[in-house]
C-alpha cells in the first residue's frame, strides 16, 4: 500500500560522538496537517529536525510519500525539505526582500515578475510588507522570525521544519502565524513540524502532537488525547489541568510542581 506523507522507521540522529535520538518510529504525520513537536529543554526536538533536514548525523528511514530521503543526495532533499532554525544567522547585511529572493533562487527556476508577485503577497500575508526594504541585520527579533519564516515558505517545501518560530512574536503575531502556517500547509498540502514551548499553542493549533523527552517518543497523538495531566507531570514534573475555557475551547492551567519536581 502507498503512503502519503511521513514516516520514520528506525529513525536514529546526533552528533559525531553523541546519539540523541535512537529507534524513533513514527508512523504517518499526513500531508496537510501541522504537527507540533513539543518536549522539555534538551530532550532532541532540534537535532530531530536537524537530522530530518540532513544537517545533522542521522540513521534508519525518513520517508516522505515511501521516498526514503535519508537515501537521497543532500541537493535532492534540500529542494523538498526546509528547516527554519531557532534564529537566523547574524550579520547578513541584505535587504528583508533581496534575502527572500535569495531563497527563492535557491529553490530553482527564473526569477521572473510573478515570482516577485509571490515574495510581496507572503510579505502581505506575514504584515511585514513595510519591511521589504529594511536590512537583515536592522531589525527586531520578532521582526527576523517573520522574515525567516517567509524565507522557508518561499522555498515551497514539501516537508517543513520550524523550529521554535513564535519564540520572539507577541501575542497577535503568535496566533497569526500558527493560522497562516496551517492554511499554507493545508492549501501547500505538505507537511510541517513545529516545535513550540506554549502547550496551549499546540492544544489550540495542532493538528497533532509528539511528545519527545530524553531522545524518546513518550505520546504521538491528537493533542487533546496526549496533552494530559499525567502527560504534563511525565514530561515537565508539573501539576496541570487541561479545562474548556469559557468559550469551550480546551487550555491548560498550570498549578505548580509535581512533589517529584521539588
Ligand atoms: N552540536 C552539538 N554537539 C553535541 N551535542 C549537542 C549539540 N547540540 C545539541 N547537543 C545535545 O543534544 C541534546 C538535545 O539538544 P537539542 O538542541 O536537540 O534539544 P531541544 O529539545 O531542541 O532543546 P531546547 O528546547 O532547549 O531548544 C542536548 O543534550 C544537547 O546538549
Amino acid at each position: 500500500m502507498s503512503h502519503s506523507g511521513l514516516s520514520l522507521r528506525g529513525f536514529g540522529a546526533g552528533y559525531h560522538k553523541r546519539q540523541i535520538i535512537q529507534d524513533l518510529n513514527i508512523a504517518e504525520l499526513p500531508r496537510g496537517k501541522v504537527t507540533i513537536l513539543l518536549g522539555p529543554n534538551g530532550s532532541g526536538k532540534s537535532t530531530l529536525l536537524r537530522a530530518m533536514a540532513g544537517l545533522n548525523k542521522a540513521e534508519g528511514e525518513l520517508l516522505l510519500d515511501d521516498v526514503d530521503l535519508l537515501s537521497q543526495p543532500f541537493a535532492k532533499r534540500a529542494e523538498q525539505v526546509v528547516y527554519l532554525p531557532q534564529s537566523l544567522p547574524a550579520g547578513v547585511h541584505l535587504h528583508v526582500l533581496e534575502s527572500i529572493i535569495v531563497a527563492q533562487r535557491a529553490s530553482g527556476g527564473l526569477h521572473n515578475a510573478a515570482k516577485q508577485a509571490e515574495v510581496m503577497t507572503l510579505l502581505r500575508q506575514l504584515g511585514i510588507e513595510h519591511l521589504a526594504l529594511h536590512f537583515l541585520d536592522q531589525l527586531s527579533g520578532g521582526q527576523k522570525q517573520l522574515v525567516g519564516l517567509a524565507q522557508s515558505l518561499i522555498r515551497q517545501p514539501s516537508l517543513l521544519l520550524l523550529d521554535e518560530p513564535l519564540s520572539a512574536l507577541d501575542l497577535n503575531y503568535q496566533f497569526h502565524v500558527m493560522d497562516l502556517v496551517k492554511r499554507e500547509t493545508q492549501q501547500r498540502n505538505i507537511v510541517t513540524v513545529v516545535v513550540v514551548h506554549d502547550i496551549n499553542i499546540a492544544l489550540r493549533h495542532g493538528d497533532h502532537v509528539l511528545i519527545l523527552k530524553q531522545g524518546k517518543l513518550l505520546a504521538n497523538g491528537k493533542p487533546d488525547e496526549v496533552i494530559t495531566p499525567q502527560s504534563l507531570a511525565q514530561v515537565y514534573g508539573v501539576r496541570g489541568r487541561v479545562e474548556p475555557c469559557s468559550q469551550g475551547m480546551k487550555q491548560v492551567i498550570i498549578d505548580g510542581l509535581t512533589d517529584a519536581a521539588h
